[in-house]
């Protein structure tokens, strides 16, 4: 079974996953894969300085992701672009990874996914899994782990689709409220798991 992990920018996808890690569950996180997919000398890494240009460059000619995030986050044509680059390799090689430990015979796999709705990646798994808090804790969890100022922040939150939207989609099976403590998380994963292996709901 293939569970599509899903949420908004800082809502805790990453916080969600290392606890499904903790209790053996393979995750193949898109935020990973969007990194290696982008490393100098693949396909991606090309078209990227094509379309971006040299300045995009740190010295060790690796890509400037702050530099790249300053620019797609404050401009829908330019994150556009950047998508149209990435994705392509990101689902194909999220796919691969699936296929492996499909055959290794792990029955639940999950795909951490941040743009899953935005992207409708609904045909790449079996049950999609939201993790929820209301946006003005995205906001300040957000501003908090990476420094941003709340202009920064803003700018990442709207460039995806607002989080109370996502909740009310009807093509998610499962809701994580992560906007309590650590332990009110890791519980309710520990239910959401048992659930999925008795193969309920
Ligand atoms: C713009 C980039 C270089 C900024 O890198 P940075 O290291 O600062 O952020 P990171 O990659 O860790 O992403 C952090 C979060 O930002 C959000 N985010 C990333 N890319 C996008 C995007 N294109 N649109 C909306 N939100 C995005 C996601 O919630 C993600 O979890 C990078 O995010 C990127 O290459 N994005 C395009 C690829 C992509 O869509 N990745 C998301 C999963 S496939
Ligand atoms: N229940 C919680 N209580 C307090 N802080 C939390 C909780 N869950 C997550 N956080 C904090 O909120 C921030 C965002 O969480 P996390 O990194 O898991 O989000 P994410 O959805 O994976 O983010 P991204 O979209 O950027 O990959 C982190 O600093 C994390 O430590």
């Amino acid at each position: 079974m293939i569970i599509g992990l899903t949420g908004g920018i800082a809502t805790g996808k990453s916080t969600v996953s290392n606890l499904f890690k903790k209790e053996g569950i393979p995750v193949i996180d898109a935020d990973l894969v969007a990194r290696e997919v982008v490393t100098p000398g693949k396909e991606a890494y090309e078209e990227i300085v094509l379309a971006f240009g040299q300045e995009i460059l740190k010295e060790d000619k690796t890509i400037d992701r702050a530099k790249l995030g300053e620019i797609v986050f404050k401009n829908d044509d330019m994150r556009k672009k950047l998508n149209e680059i990435v994705h392509p390799s990101v689902r194909a090689n999220m796919k691969d990874q699936a296929e492996q430990l499909e055959r290794k015979g792990y029955p639940i796999i999950i795909l951490d996914i941040p743009l899953l709705i935005e992207s409708n990646l609904f045909y790449l798994t079996d049950k999609v899994v939201l993790v929820f808090v209301p946006e003005e804790i995205q906001r300040t969890r957000l501003e908090e782990r990476n420094n941003y100022t709340e202009e920064e922040a803003n700018y990442r939150i709207r460039s995806q689709i607002p989080i109370t939207e996502k909740k009310k989609d009807e093509r998610i099976s499962y809701i994580i409220d992560n906007s309590g403590s650590f332990s009110e998380t890791e519980l309710q994963v520990k239910k959401l798991l048992h659930k999925l292996q008795k193969g309920e709901g």
